[in-house]
């Protein structure tokens, strides 16, 4: 599902009034009908106090348009008007004038501190206060009224976009900003409701289709992705029947060292549970027996060494080497990682130490074969590409790095980034369980075998992050975010891919 940016909304909504000749206000109460809908599926009715808290622009006339919906079915609906300026939009007026048309109980209009209402504990707060029309930080006794929601224990539903919260730039960490249970956005999800320091304000998300012009979001180029399961199987490369082993890759998986051999078992057995046709492991020679026990299905080779890797001998012709889990950073080690990178001509997967001993020896990265793969989670990138002040400045920075070396990056956080040049896409899959030792070397193993089986790096990257989370959701279920641990992702990749194949689920962008 695209991500689109608040201006290119914009476009979207005027093209739409145009070619389907209808005006903004039908298009208000199209898209505010659909959020009457959603809530009164899951009210049913209920005689629970909701308090619509409506701005001054369109985003508050949505809320106009949601209550009176509310109001015409009965519920306990009190409206009050966010009066933070004169300047009021037309259709925030013409609504304005039809909710006080259908009821007695007029909208109680607040200018300040004293008019705040009371907010209690079972209350359902609706915030159609600022959506993507915020231009500046909230301020005075607006900024003071969205802190009085967030300390009530009410459930706060947003309306498009936590009110104070930027659609395209992120919000200080002294802003006010609505800090919602669960958001309702129209058509697209925005980018801010994935970054690590504004995600937290979304709460749940869902995306409300208000019918905008297909031709124009088909052909748009968007500023990111979210990969749900539609767009996953979409890169999925089915089985020719008429196939053996040598179909389906040899992935050389180089690391480990004494003591964390568990690594490479846990990158390699993920690389055969996604299907490669044989998985290679070159450790130092404390790391055979290990690997041979724990891991039958896998060949071993082994290093001159017995606790570290000095010197990768190997005239293996692999389609894919990944290179780094528990792999250390003696000297000796980057030499024979210099080696291995100025013969490899076919791309690799970097991960852990592997990134490490890039960002000490920044001139290796020239070596990196083009289309690479690194996985680094955010404190391996920020040694690898230096500071960044926010998390637009962030992505910015990622992507003059892989321009420069020709790279992607897979950025691992609570939403999984896939960059290459020019474009993001973002995982809808995972949780917090996967903050477990180990879940790291799985992705690599992963994203390993997908290559090997001749995906295009940045297709394996997107589609092994996904098939990674979905895999750790199955986990979940089974043993809790406690208990799981990423041996079980390794293991269940084959639940994983049964659930991206299983006709039974439409619901496309999302989990
Ligand atoms: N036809 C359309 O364009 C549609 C718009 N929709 C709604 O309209 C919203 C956007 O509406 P608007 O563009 O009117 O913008 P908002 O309702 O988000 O904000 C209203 C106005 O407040 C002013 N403002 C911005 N920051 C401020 C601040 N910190 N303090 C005081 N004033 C500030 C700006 O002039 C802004 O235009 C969307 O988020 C969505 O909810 C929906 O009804 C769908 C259709
Ligand atoms: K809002």
């Amino acid at each position: 599902m695209k991500i689109l940016t608040a201006s290119q909304i914009k476009e979207a909504d005027k093209i739409t009034m145009n070619n389907q000749e209808i005006s903004s206000e039908d298009l208000m109460e199209r898209a505010a009908t659909q959020v009457f809908k959603e809530i009164h599926e899951r009210l049913q009715g209920a005689d629970i106090p909701i308090k619509v808290f409506c701005g001054v622009g369109n985003n508050g006339g949505d809320g106009l348009v949601i209550a009176r919906l509310l109001l015409e079915h009965s519920y306990k609906v009190k409206v009050f008007i966010v009066n933070y300026s004169d300047k009021r939009s037309p259709d925030f007026l013409s609504n304005y004038d039809k909710i006080k048309n259908l009821s007695n109980d007029w909208p109680v209009l607040l200018k300040g501190e004293d008019d705040f209402p009371e907010i209690a504990m079972g209350d359902f707060v609706v915030d159609a206060i600022f959506g993507i029309g915020l231009n500046r930080p909230l301020e005075g006794w607006v900024a003071k009224l969205v802190n009085f929601i967030n300390k009530s224990s009410a459930f706060v539903l947003a309306i498009d976009m936590p009110s104070g919260l930027f659609s395209d730039k992120v919000s200080e960490e002294e802003d006010a900003v609505i800090k919602a249970n669960f958001t309702l956005t129209f058509q697209t999800p925005k980018l801010v409701f994935f970054l690590p320091s504004t995600m937290d304000y979304v709460g749940e998300m869902q995306v409300l289709d208000i019918g905008l012009d297909r031709a124009f979001l088909s052909e748009i180029t968007p500023s990111a992705q979210l990969i749900g399961r539609q767009e996953a199987r979409s890169l999925y490369n089915p089985r020719n029947k008429n196939s053996h082993k040598g179909n389906f890759g040899h992935v050389l998986v180089v690391g480990g060292s004494y003591g964390k051999i568990g690594s490479v078992v846990l990158a390699t057995t993920a690389s055969l549970r996604t299907g490669a046709g044989l998985s290679t492991v070159f450790v130092p020679k404390c790391g055979y027996e290990i690997m041979q026990t724990s891991l039958p299905e896998a060949m071993v080779m082994t290093d001159e060494n017995y606790e570290m890797i000095t010197d990768i001998k190997t005239d293996l012709d692999a389609d894919v080497v990944c290179f780094g889990m528990g792999v250390g950073r003696d000297k000796s080690t980057i030499v024979a990682f210099k080696e291995l990178l100025k013969k490899t001509k076919k791309p690799m997967v970097i991960d852990a130490d592997g990134l490490n001993i890039f960002s000490e020896n920044n001139e290796l990265l020239q070596y990196l074969p083009e289309n690479s793969v690194l996985t680094p989670h955010p404190k391996e990138l920020q040694r690898l590409i230096g500071e960044w002040t926010d998390d637009f400045d962030k992505i910015k920075k990622v992507q003059d790095f892989i321009r420069k070396y020709r790279l992607i990056v897979v950025l691992k956080g609570a939403h999984t980034f896939v960059f290459e040049q020019g474009n993001i896409y973002i995982n809808s899959t995972g949780n917090p369980g996967m903050a477990t030792a180990g879940s790291g070397d799985v992705l690599s193993g992963v994203i390993s075998g997908l290559i090997s089986q001749k995906y295009e790096p940045l297709f394996a990257a997107v589609l092994g992050v996904y098939l990674h989370g979905k895999s750790g959701d199955i986990s979940a279920e089974k043993s809790s975010y406690e208990g799981m641990i990423s041996g079980d992702i390794a293991e269940n990749m084959g639940l994983a891919f049964s659930d991206l194949l299983s006709e039974n689920k439409t619901n496309p962008g999302s989990d």
